[in-house]
């Protein structure tokens, strides 16, 4: 191992298992966790190592043979897919596989909003893949707007039918994942027209391909978008169906009946299994950014470059700017793993509601669930980015590990909901809390509070240490936001202007204030997890310079806002930062101890800049020498080099 991580880990001031356990739950989680990835990484089919220097067919091919050892695996260790193990085993191979959409969405759509019977039909077949089926919702026309989808499923009466139609060119399904070569099914989002009537959204199953040969069928064209920035294994399509017949069992019935149409209690229910993602998303956003944080840190640990004291060309990490871009992101990726576990907290009792009928917690999961996942997501694909950067020009080789994360991850701001539509949400939603605060559910019980012009009781760099007091600045600059921005709206509507158009013309103020209201939100659940969790006091103090950092960074990076709302001053602006360079020190010390404590196998980072060996050099030499260019000494294509090098100007 190379000299500088092995020092960096003796110089760690707390128990490292203790922390993976932490994080993990348990030890036993952790044991569990690693068995299912031994299961995976010795497998060679699961090999990365050439993953760039093959064509975008090998990658989807690899990615069904993936899919195949994995269903294997499944079925010899009988894992659900709608199990932990299933999604931790999802998470460990890192990579969208063709058949993904199937499993996270297909099959939950089906348990969620098919009736008893359609459920006994239609999920073994699904659990058992006997049939592949992906959710087929955006068009070409409509990736945001359900109600305007222009798919059309029509109920004929005689027949019992219903005849599904892409209408027009801009109603072709297009981007849903697997669509393209590998489902046979998909649930298909349309517009239900019963006697002449459109009753709006809802969702129907469809067999796209013929189960013997996987032609398509009759009335279905189908195929790949083509090329994206990530998700290079799944096969995005498009599909035009051409008043293709399925039978009145198709359309999911648990909630709303075609023949005499019935409403759903709630219409948005069939919104359902976006909402299930836009939850995970939000602890996948912590795993992305602590994968990217452990690269970063490692690396810097290793790097030595220039000199702080003439003839000492110290590890880059001794550099207080370097510390100062990445140790936030591993506050930051923490943060984010107390906020997933709250948000499955959350969505599994409202969840278990549901299925007793009651459907009134919806509302407020959706506004819970779409502003966090727009937040968490925003905020790691930026710091993935911050650690690319902070490795150089070797982060920008493809052999960092960076690229994979970071080209999969960047999607995260668009699908399950293009992140400022769902923060408009949110803030739908808080600005309903807003008007009625006796409404306000717990995550919103500070609105119950008109805001008072508080003043922050912090003199010294020591008063910013307190978790109180610095939720308190957290609230008390939401509240600003969302008071001047009521206020605006007011204005707006009082002078004239419809609710909708006031909407519109704030919009911008009311992006910020749900912006702050989920940045409060984080730092209290974040700060009030850690109150909770029982751990050594060398770990609680190692877990509170990480937490204050958190929240001081986020001070410092919106000083505006908190100096706007006047509940802080510029001095006690100055004391944070102070307080922020007196963290970066005591966290120096503990840092790679930190990302070890995220426990990625190297197999799961794929990175030569982040193994746990540290051993770079070597491993970006070994890594280089595997590029088809170098596969013989002079290229094939010197002929060309010879002609412009014996060419006449
Ligand atoms: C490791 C990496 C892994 C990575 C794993 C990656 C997987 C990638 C696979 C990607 C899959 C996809 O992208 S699948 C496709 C994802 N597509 C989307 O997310 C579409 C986004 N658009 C929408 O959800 C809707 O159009 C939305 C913007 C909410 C507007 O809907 P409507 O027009 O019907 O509603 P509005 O008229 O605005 O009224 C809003 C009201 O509806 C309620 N409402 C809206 N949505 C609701 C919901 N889901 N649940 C409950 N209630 C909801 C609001 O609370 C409001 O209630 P009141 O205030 O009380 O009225
Ligand atoms: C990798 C990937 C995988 C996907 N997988 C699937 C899948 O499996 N199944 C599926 O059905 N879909 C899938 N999608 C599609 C995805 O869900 C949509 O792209 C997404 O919902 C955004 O819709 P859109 O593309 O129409 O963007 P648009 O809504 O057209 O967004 C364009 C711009 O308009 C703005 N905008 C739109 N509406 C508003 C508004 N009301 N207020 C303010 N601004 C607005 C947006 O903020 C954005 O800046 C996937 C997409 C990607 C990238």
């Amino acid at each position: 191992m190379d000299a500088p991580l092995l020092k960096e880990r003796e110089r760690a001031t707390f128990n490292v298992t203790e922390l993976i356990h932490l994080l993990n739950g348990s030890e036993e989680e952790t044991k569990r966790r690693k068995e299912l990835e031994s299961w995976l990484y010795n497998n060679p089919v699961f090999r990365q190592d050439d993953r760039y220097q093959i064509s975008r067919e090998e990658v989807y091919e690899r990615g069904l043979q993936k899919t195949r050892e994995l269903v294997n695996l499944c079925r010899r260790k009988n894992i659900k897919f709608d199990s932990l193990d299933f999604a931790r085993l999802n998470i460990s191979t890192l990579e969208e596989l063709p058949f993904f959409l199937h499993v996270i969405m297909f099959i939950p759509t089906i348990r969620g909003q098919g009736t008893e019977e359609q459920k006994r039909k239609w999920l073994p077949l699904a659990e058992d893949l006997k049939i592949l089926g992906t959710y087929a919702q955006t068009e070409l026309g409509h990736g945001t707007f359900l109600r305007g989808l222009e798919t059309k499923a029509t109920y004929d009466v005689s027949s019992r039918e219903f005849i599904v139609n892409s209408p027009t060119i801009t109603s072709m399904k297009w981007w849903p994942g697997g669509l393209g070569k590998t489902c046979n099914y998909a649930v298909i989002a349309a517009q239900l027209y019963t006697k002449g009537k459109c009753y709006g959204i809802h969702m129907f199953i469809v067999q796209l391909r013929s189960l013997e040969d996987h032609k398509p069928l009759p009335g279905v064209t189908i195929g790949d978008i083509g090329n994206k920035y990530g998700f290079h294994t799944v096969d995005n399509g498009f599909l035009r169906l051409d008043n293709v017949r399925i039978p009145y069992e198709n359309m999911l019935m648990r909630y709303a009946k075609a023949c005499d149409y019935i409403p759903p209690v709630n219409p948005k229910i069939n919104y359902g299994t976006m909402t299930s993602i836009r939850v995970d998303l939000v602890k996948d956003a912590s795993v992305i950014l602590a994968a990217a944080s452990t690269i970063a840190i490692r690396y810097s640990a290793v790097r030595h470059q220039t000199e702080i004291r003439p003839g000492e060309e110290p590890p880059v990490l001794d550099y207080i700017t370097q510390q100062f871009k990445l140790f936030p992101q591993i506050a930051t990726a923490i943060a984010f793993h107390f906020a997933g576990d709250y948000m499955h907290r959350i969505y599994d009792k409202v969840q278990s509601e549901i299925f007793d009928g009651h459907l009134s917690a919806i509302t407020e999961l959706h506004g819970i669930s779409a502003g966090l996942k727009a937040f968490t997501t925003d905020t790691s694909i930026a710091g993935v980015e911050i650690c690319r950067r902070a490795c150089g020009g070797h982060g920008y080789s493809n052999a960092s590990g960076f690229q994979r994360f970071y080209e999969n991850w960047l999607g995260s701001a668009t699908y399950e909901g293009e992140n400022t539509v769902m923060y408009l949400q949110a803030a739908r939603y808080l600005f309903k809390c807003y008007d009625n605060p006796k409404e306000a559910p717990e995550t919103m019980s500070y609105l119950r509070y008109p805001q008072n012009k508080m003043e922050w009781n912090v003199k010294s760099a020591d008063d910013v240490s307190n978790y109180a007091t610095l939720i308190t600045a957290f609230e008390q600059r939401a509240l600003s936001k969302i008071s001047s921005t009521a206020k605006k709206l007011k204005n707006l509507t009082h002078y004239g202007m419809n609710r909708n158009d006031a909407w519109n013309a704030a919009s911008v103020d009311i992006l910020h204030s749900i912006k702050a209201h989920c940045h409060y939100f984080i730092v209290k659940n974040y700060m009030q997890s850690l109150n909770h969790l029982k751990m050594s006091s060398p770990l609680r103090q190692v877990m509170t310079a990480v937490a204050l950092l958190y929240a001081n960074y986020g001070i410092d990076e919106h000083a505006g806002d908190f100096l706007e709302s006047g509940f802080m001053n510029g001095k006690q602006i100055n004391l944070v930062r102070a307080k922020i360079l007196q963290l970066l020190k005591e966290i120096r010390v503990n840092a790679v101890a930190i990302v070890d404590s995220f426990d990625f196998d190297d197999r799961f980072l794929r990175s030569a800049l982040g193994a746990y060996d540290g051993n770079v050099y070597n491993r970006l030499f070994k890594w280089a020498k595997l590029s088809p260019l170098n596969k013989t000494e002079v290229h094939s294509s010197y002929k060309y080099l010879r002609r412009i090098l014996q060419s006449k100007l």
